[in-house]
């Protein structure tokens, strides 16, 4: 088995390499989506074209720490991560349930405070934003899908896929809205409440209203969680899309490799570092990188037990 040490990319797992947007799509082997296609949409912000190298920065992370909890309840979630996340590329990140993933997420988002290091977002440094700086950046440039849909249950498809804009007091693009429902496969729903709708259709709903403001960066946490193989294979082909024909940046917190294997790009954490970072996942890859790095983790566990139980053992013995 590959050490952890040895799976890490140089300088915390940082590469500003441009990932081929071509090879995505093809070698995930997905297809334009049931639901539609973005194609009509201009893609020159996209970069999803761009050569190789020349992909702009949407999101990027310094030194990047967190900690929760002070003495004896101290949790160093995030240790030093440095990692930037290409304009146009669909990212997932991986790694063991505690190993920080959310966390991740939830500062890169603006949505969690910092203990130390640098977060530049759009090329503007957040690091020491304010509440209010924050809510408006929040607003302004992240959408965001959660596994749970959050979709309000008393309004209809339509109302929230508007909520960002209704909470920002902002006017509506009819036009992006029509082609985001075209596209995402929603004219018929559109009066629906969220009872009235399959899992997978509540779930293109949120992705209508994460995209109805524009942002730069989406966040998604574990979109597929809640979805049978038939839907969550409908959601990632839609996610594909956006990035392909959109440029849409999504960063996507998953356990399922098969999810990861939509993206251009997975990374893995493990106890609050990346350990591996992958361009143009598959899904037995990073099965097995999975795999490799809980046994570790378990190994190293073990070896922790064993040293404290002879430890123990020790010191009973030169005390009898
Ligand atoms: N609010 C908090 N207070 C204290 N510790 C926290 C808090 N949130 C997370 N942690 C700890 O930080 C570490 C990373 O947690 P995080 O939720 O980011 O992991 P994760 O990889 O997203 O896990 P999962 O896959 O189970 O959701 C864990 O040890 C967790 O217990």
């Amino acid at each position: 088995m590959e050490s952890m040490d040895s799976l890490a990319t140089p300088a915390g797992g940082v590469n500003n390499n441009a990932l081929n947007s071509d090879g995505a799509a093809n070698t995930n082997g997905t297809t334009n989506s049931a639901a539609g296609s973005f194609s009509a949409v201009n893609s020159t912000a996209a970069g999803a074209s761009s050569p190789m190298g020349e992909r702009p920065i949407a999101l990027r992370a310094v030194d990047l720490v967190k900690d929760y909890g002070k003495g004896e309840n101290l949790v160093h979630a995030l240790r030093d991560v440095s990692v930037s996340f290409e304009r146009g590329a669909f990212t997932a990140i991986m790694g063991p349930s505690g190993s920080g993933k959310s966390t991740l997420m939830h500062t890169l988002a603006g949505l969690d405070s910092i203990t130390s290091g640098q977060i530049i977002f759009d090329g503007q440094d957040i690091t020491d934003f304010n509440d209010k700086q924050l809510t408006l950046l929040r607003r302004e440039k992240v959408g965001f899908i959660f596994q749970s849909f959050n979709l309000l249950p008393m309004f209809d498809a339509r109302q929230n896929i508007f909520m960002p804009l209704t909470l920002a007091n902002k006017r509506v693009d009819k036009e992006w809205f029509d082609l985001l429902v075209n596209t995402l496969g929603l004219q018929d729903r559109l009066t629906h409440r969220p009872a009235e709708m399959s899992g997978g259709q509540q779930q293109r709903v949120a992705i209508a209203r994460a995209l109805i403001s524009k942002p730069s960066v989406i966040f998604a946490d574990e979109p597929t969680g809640n979805l049978d193989s038939v839907s969550s294979a409908e959601v990632l082909t839609l996610m594909r899309d956006l990035v392909n024909e959109l440029g849409q940046t999504i960063v996507m917190v998953t356990h399922d490799a098969t999810a990861a294997s939509y993206t251009d790009r997975a990374i893995i954490l493990a106890d609050g570092q990346i350990v591996a970072d992958r361009e143009h996942p598959q899904a037995q890859e990073m099965s097995d990188l999975l795999t490799s790095i809980m046994q570790e983790i378990v190994g190293k566990q073990a070896s922790a037990h064993h040293l404290a139980a002879h430890s123990v053992h020790s010191l009973n013995a030169s005390q009898a």
